[in-house]
């Protein structure tokens, strides 16, 4: 049979068919109830609509993308949200050029995120506004905020001193790299003792995930499995290595 042409597709929302395929639906990015999202600026709700089209992407998303006009992706988010509408922002002055236009078929790797990545066919129609929320996404129930309020001292710079301060139990204790199979890495998957893997790298995650500014929750859907789908369906953009280099513990081997 001819395969339809690839479209930005909407991910399958539903909290209550989350299981295997569907462990990896990517959450709303930002947060539905994000500064970004909730409009501080014209640019602001802009980069909430188009920062991952490929889970908080729609068809008129999409389409208020091309057309330059964030106006519409915010709208439909403050209904769906039950936040009473905002006087619509002025128009920008004619001098300003839009905004460089990077769908899901043209943006370079890394760019956009998930938006990239979400192609194929199916999904898509039904919704016609801001898809909220992922697996984790349940009905938004009258704007219940949900916006990660990480703990005092929990700053991307506390964790930037964090993990260059060489505490051992970044690494869980561990002195030397370890051979994780899937198996022993199921085994870790308690907040206080978790592991997972993103691109054949271990990592115990169990120091960073107070700092995770996407939440503790988010993070444990990865614990004693391979995240590295998800991680990437969620946010390509950040830098893995980078972030949780220092609690690498080993490398992931096929079962003995
Ligand atoms: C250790 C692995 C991970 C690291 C280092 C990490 C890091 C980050 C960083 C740096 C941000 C802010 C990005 C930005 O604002 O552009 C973020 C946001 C977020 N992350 Fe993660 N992340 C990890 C895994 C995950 C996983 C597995 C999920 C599960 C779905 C997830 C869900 C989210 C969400 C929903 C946000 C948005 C928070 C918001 O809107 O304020 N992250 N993460």
């Amino acid at each position: 049979m001819k395969r339809a042409a690839p479209t930005l597709i909407v991910p399958h929302n539903d909290a209550h068919d989350a299981h295997d395929d569907d462990d990896d639906a990517p959450p709303a990015f930002p947060a539905l109830d994000s500064a970004q999202r909730a409009g501080a600026g014209a640019g602001a709700g802009a980069g909430a609509g188009s920062h991952r089209g490929g889970v908080a992407t729609s068809k008129a998303d999409d389409s208020s993308q091309r057309k330059g006009t964030p106006t519409a992706s915010k709208c439909s988010l403050r209904s769906l949200l039950g936040v009473p509408s905002a006087p619509t922002p002025a128009p920008a002055p004619a001098m300003l050029a839009a905004p460089p236009r990077t769908s899901a078929l043209t943006a370079p790797p890394g760019v956009g995120g998930a938006s990239g990545a979400r192609l194929g066919g199916g999904g898509g129609a039904g919704n016609s506004s801001l898809a909220v929320g992922g697996a984790s996404g349940k009905e938004t129930g009258g704007g219940i905020r949900r916006k990660v309020a990480l703990a005092p001292g929990c700053s991307a710079l506390d964790w930037a001193r964090e993990k260059s301060s060489g505490k051992a139990e970044l690494r869980a204790g561990l002195t030397s790299y370890l051979r994780v199979t899937p198996s022993e890495l199921a085994r870790h998957k308690s907040r206080q003792d978790c592991w997972t893997c993103f691109n054949g790298k271990v990592y115990n995650l169990s120091p960073y995930l107070r700092f995770h500014p996407g939440g503790e929750k988010e993070l444990m859907r990865v614990a004693g499995r391979d995240g590295t789908r998800l991680f990437m369906l969620t946010h390509s953009w950040v830098n893995i290595d980078a972030m949780i280099d220092a609690t690498m513990i080993g490398m992931m081997v096929p079962e003995h």
